[in-house]
């Protein structure tokens, strides 16, 4: 990974695990949802989150926003754990990291005007905003912000577009200035004209406020547009992280490489060389041995089964690091990434 100073990172995330204990017929067995999870988040940065259904992209998310206990390893938040604090200074830090959701249609409470949609955060955080007046000024910022109509403050979320509904939770998440904002398949419930206009907001949201976003999607075609960065997950880990570029276009896990080959194209010669995953995502209740993607690999040998493969980076400079012991691409010439 290139060098950054702690100062350049809000989020670090190192070794991070979570096993949630599930009852079924044969008893209760763990099932590790994260494993061994190592994340960077840089000032300013989007970093794209992606894998398939069921990989543990909302558990990490989750993990993020304190709303799970990791079992094992750390998150540090400007190189505070969070839970090493109480009180006011916990509530402090709860506040820099925010969650925009899929569902504008879901996550928004019919009964409650826009304004006390956005206006909502601050029941809990009341020394943010201690004056109605405040309030009720900060409220017809964050509609403008948002690109909604100071008039829109006494509508209610059903009188609203998708795209307005989705303005709408922008503007809740932006109420306690967050430094991150983890934006969970924030378009994916939207036409596609209106995700355009949603993540053109989202980037000059960015410009504007300095935020940092962690953006989760499926979409590897909206990832490619609005990351800087990607990381990709498999099985409850991170199987292989770098610039998006370069993870685009010299993917070293074979997994990524998947992904990427299956992604929609018009190019003809990349339709023919999609690479057809064998079988399904293995249950994180019954993982496999050594590296967890062995089992649907045509490259897997011997030594996958053994161990989980070390991380591998194409150079120091470029960041490009992969968990494979057959890397692909450049990240093959590679080196052992310095953790
Ligand atoms: N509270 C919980 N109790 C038990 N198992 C859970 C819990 N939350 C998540 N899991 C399991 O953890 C694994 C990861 O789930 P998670 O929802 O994080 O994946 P995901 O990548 O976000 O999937 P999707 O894209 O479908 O939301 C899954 O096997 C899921 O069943």
């Amino acid at each position: 990974m290139p060098e950054t100073s702690t100062a350049d990172r809000v989020l670090e995330v190192r070794d991070v695990g979570k096993t949630f204990t599930v009852s079924g017929k044969a008893g209760r067995k763990q099932l590790r949802a994260l494993d061994g999870i190592d994340l960077d988040l840089r000032r300013g940065e989007t970093l794209g989150l992606v894998g398939e259904s069921g990989c543990g992209k909302s558990t990490l998310a989750r993990t993020l926003m304190m709303l799970e206990r990791p079992d094992t390893g750390t998150v540090r938040w400007d190189g505070t754990d969070p839970y090493t604090l109480k009180g006011k200074d916990l509530l402090a830090l709860r506040r820099k990291v925010q969650m925009v959701f899929q569902d504008p249609y879901a996550s928004l409470n019919n009964r409650m005007s826009a304004a006390e949609i956005i206006a909502e955060p601050w029941r809990t955080h009341k020394d943010l905003y201690p004056s109605k007046r405040d309030r009720a000024a900060r409220v017809r910022e964050l509609l403008h912000l948002v690109g909604l109509r100071p008039s829109d403050e006494h509508r209610s979320p059903q009188e609203f577009s998708g795209g307005q509904r989705q303005r709408l939770g922008i503007a809740r998440a932006l109420a306690l200035n967050p430094e991150v904002i983890i934006c969970d398949e924030p378009v994916s419930a939207l036409d596609l004209s209106v995700q355009a206009q949603v993540l053109n907001l989202l980037n000059e949201l960015q410009q504007e406020l300095g935020i940092s976003y962690i953006f989760i999607s499926h979409d590897l075609s909206v990832v490619r547009h609005v990351a800087d960065r990607v990381a990709v997950m498999y099985l409850g880990r991170i199987v292989e992280t770098g610039s998006t570029e370069s993870v685009f276009d010299h993917s070293a896990h074979p997994y990524t490489e998947a992904l990427m080959s299956a992604a929609p194209t018009l190019d003809a010669q990349a339709r023919r060389s999609r690479i057809l995953l064998e079988g399904e995502v293995p249950s994180p209740l019954n993982p496999p041995s050594g590296c967890r993607f062995r089992t649907r690999c045509a490259h897997a040998t011997d030594v996958c089964a053994g161990a989980v493969p070390t991380a591998v980076s194409d150079t120091a400079e470029s960041g490009h690091v992969a968990e494979c012991f057959h890397p692909r691409g450049r990240v093959s010439l590679g080196v052992p990434a310095v953790a």
